[in-house]
């Protein structure tokens, strides 16, 4: 059984200059232990699809299941499941990694030593140990990302959402990223779901690419498959592929990845 699961996934707002159809029809299935790379233009509907998916934001059409769970009808089998990045974390600058760790911890009903024990344990996974007794605010770009990581596996998900985890990040710390990721499905089995504007790691770490565009799935498959489908030919570079699907030049490029 796939770890997620959507049919006919949907999502319109209501505006005052009438209705914004973000997610028009999602229809996927993620293998459990895959990474998925969910890739589209800016305002394809990807960090709406993820708002549903973590019951952040109700879908106004369509179903889905993650681990099991029925999003309609079990949101919070369906939030145990997951751990969720958004794009920009909501950390305290003021208070140490440590005491966001514990205070996550906490949130999810752990006593007050099990919240420490785990902060412990996670902060060792992520590399975050020496910095326990510094203040979040006082951490790099690449360390804050590793820290938003860690509060979202503090319950041990089995699906985690990124929302673009690397933007902003220099090349380093986006290469220790992607190490974190591959080691948390390689050690943990955990599913990773992300969003990325960066094709080059979209090709170098998903299992599998999920294309949306206006709102719809326009093209899924491994790298190689969608390389050879729409680009061509297997040496043909993501980028391109890309392009050949959505029809879309990329976005003015301000960072040395390559970004759409
Ligand atoms: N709360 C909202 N009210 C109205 N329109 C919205 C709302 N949230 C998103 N939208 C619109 O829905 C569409 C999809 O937005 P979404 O943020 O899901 O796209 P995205 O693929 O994540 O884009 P990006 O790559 O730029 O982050 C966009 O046209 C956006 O303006």
């Amino acid at each position: 059984m796939p770890i997620i699961s959507t049919a006919g996934l949907a999502r319109t707002f209501q505006t005052k200059r009438g209705p914004v159809e973000a997610v028009r029809v999602i229809d996927l299935t993620v293998r459990e232990g895959e990474i998925l790379g969910f890739l589209g233009p800016n305002g394809a509907g990807k960090t709406t699809t993820l708002r549903m998916l973590t019951t952040l934001l109700a879908p106004t059409g369509g179903a889905a299941t993650v681990a099991g769970c029925d999003l309609a009808t079990d949101p919070a089998g369906v939030r145990r499941a997951c751990g969720y990045v958004a794009q920009s974390g909501g950390v305290d600058p003021q208070i140490t990694v440590r005491e966001e760790l514990i205070t996550q911890g906490r949130l999810y009903r752990l006593t007050k030593a099990q919240a420490a024990e785990r902060a412990e344990e996670l902060a060792r996974d992520l590399g975050l140990t020496d910095l326990l007794d510094r203040k979040a605010g006082a951490l790099s770009g690449g360390q804050r990302r590793r820290l938003d990581i860690a509060m979202a596996l503090t319950h041990r998900p089995k699906v985690l959402f990124l929302d673009e985890p690397t933007t902003g990040l220099d090349p380093a710390s986006r290469a220790d990223l992607w190490a974190l990721i591959r080691r948390l499905r390689d050690e943990h089995g955990t599913t990773v779901f992300l969003t990325t504007h960066y094709l080059d790691e979209a090709d170098a770490l998903s299992d599998r690419l999920v294309i949306v565009d206006q709102g719809v799935v326009v093209a899924e498959g491994t790298p190689t498959a969608l390389k050879l489908a729409h680009g061509g030919s297997i040496d043909a570079s993501l980028q391109d592929t890309f392009l050949a699907i959505t029809g879309r030049g990329p976005v003015p490029a301000d960072a040395a990845p390559v970004a759409v």
